[in-house]
């Protein structure tokens, strides 16, 4: 089977400082990697050499197979690598499901001018479109707070209606920057539940994320760094009992 991502010796320096030290590894369709590692060990600039927000140094990145080490973030997303705080913004004055549409709307081929004279099957497509932002915010939990506008939601709230909109874009990758980050017990639980769901309805999902409980529960793979390099990777159950890991996070 293809991976569906292969990162293959990705580097990155810094001036004098090596934030990305020939890290390989692979994210398998429909699975859960989870990156983590101490502060500073180089999750966050692994995850823009991915997505293509910063140039490698050195190595290569392979979309479904293709080399797209050289293209820039909305190439990748076309391909259908998405990365939620990549695409714009919420609107906050526009209600829930007037996001996520802004999401279908990133990859639908209708344009502007079809969008303007809104011929009839525009207005089915509209239509067809509602309905699934409507499914997607039931999914993400969210169904109820459909027609509030974004910014009467919660901060959790908020996140969780950025996956919905990432899920609109129809990724088959999609990388998740601390998703946790913020979400209360509650929210915390049902994105853990959440992002089981979108790995088995086949998109693959790649994140860092500090809680542990929500890596434990949901990766299907851990790939752990430290100072820059990979100093471990495997299903939770190996990890936990790493000496690598546990001496990098005790240390
Ligand atoms: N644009 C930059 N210029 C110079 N150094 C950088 C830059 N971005 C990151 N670094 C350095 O690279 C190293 C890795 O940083 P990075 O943010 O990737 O780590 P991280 O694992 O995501 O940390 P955290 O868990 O705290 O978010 C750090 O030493 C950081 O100071």
């Amino acid at each position: 089977m293809t991976a569906c991502l292969k990162v293959e010796g990705a580097t990155k320096t810094f001036g004098g400082l090596t934030a990305v030290n020939a890290v390989s590894f692979e994210v398998k369709p429909r699975s859960v990697t989870a990156i983590i590692g101490p502060n500073g060990a180089g999750k966050t600039t692994l995850f823009n050499l991915i997505s293509g927000a910063l140039p490698l140094s050195d190595g290569r990145v392979l979309f479904e197979g293709v080399d797209v080490t050289a293209e820039e973030p909305e190439a990748k997303a076309a391909r259908g690598l998405i990365r939620t705080f990549q695409l714009v913004k919420l609107f906050p004055e526009l209600s829930a499901v007037e996001n996520v549409k802004v999401g279908f709307h990133l990859r639908s081929r209708g344009g502007l001018l079809s969008a303007l004279l809104r011929p009839r099957w525009v207005r089915q497509m509209e239509a067809e479109i509602d309905g699934r932002a409507r499914e997607l915010l039931d999914l993400v939990g969210l169904g109820t707070a459909a027609d509030r506008p974004a910014s009467a939601l919660s901060y959790g709230q908020g996140r969780l209606l950025e996956v919905a909109r990432a899920l609109a874009a129809g990724p088959k990758l999609l990388l998740l920057d601390e998703p946790a980050a913020g979400l209360n017990a509650d929210e915390s639980a049902r994105l853990a539940s959440l992002i089981r769901r979108i790995a088995e309805d086949g998109t693959a999902v790649l994140l860092i994320e500090h809680d542990m409980h929500l890596v434990m529960n949901t990766a299907d793979d851990i790939v752990v760094v430290d100072f820059g390099k990979k100093i471990a990777q495997g299903a939770p159950d190996r990890i936990r009992e790493d000496p690598a890991v546990i001496a990098a996070y005790l240390g």
